[in-house]
């Protein structure tokens, strides 16, 4: 049985990837073309682990998921020099990301 939560998830995930046209994020990064990259990132991250973790039902909220975004971005921007394309794509995406995932609290509806 798939929980609401699970299908939002699923829902929302495509648009998240589609920000990373270079797929940059798209899988786990490898020491080889990283090199030291698992020796200086602790807690890897990336969509296609994201997207394990939705189809076995491992967030219990929109907020984990939006932890492990944030993470996966964060770690392209420790890991990689301001002035390569990777940190670069990593800032862009942390942002536009943000706003599809976070219901716009600042300036509240006014009907
Ligand atoms: N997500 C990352 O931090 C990332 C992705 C791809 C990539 N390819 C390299 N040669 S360094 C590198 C870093």
């Amino acid at each position: 049985e798939r929980p609401a939560l699970q299908k939002l998830l699923e829902l929302l995930l495509p648009n998240l990837e589609q920000k990373d046209p270079r797929q940059f994020f798209a899988w786990p990064v490898t020491d080889s073309i990283a090199p030291n990259y698992s020796s200086i990132i602790t807690k890897p991250m990336d969509f296609s682990t994201m997207k394990q973790k939705i189809e076995d039902n491992q967030y219990k909220t929109l907020q984990e998921l939006t932890d492990d975004f944030v993470l996966m971005c964060n770690n392209a921007m420790t890991y990689n020099q301001p002035d390569t394309v990777y940190y670069k794509a990593a800032k862009r995406l942390l942002h536009t990301g943000l706003r599809t995932l976070t219901v716009d609290k600042v300036r509240p509806y006014v009907p």
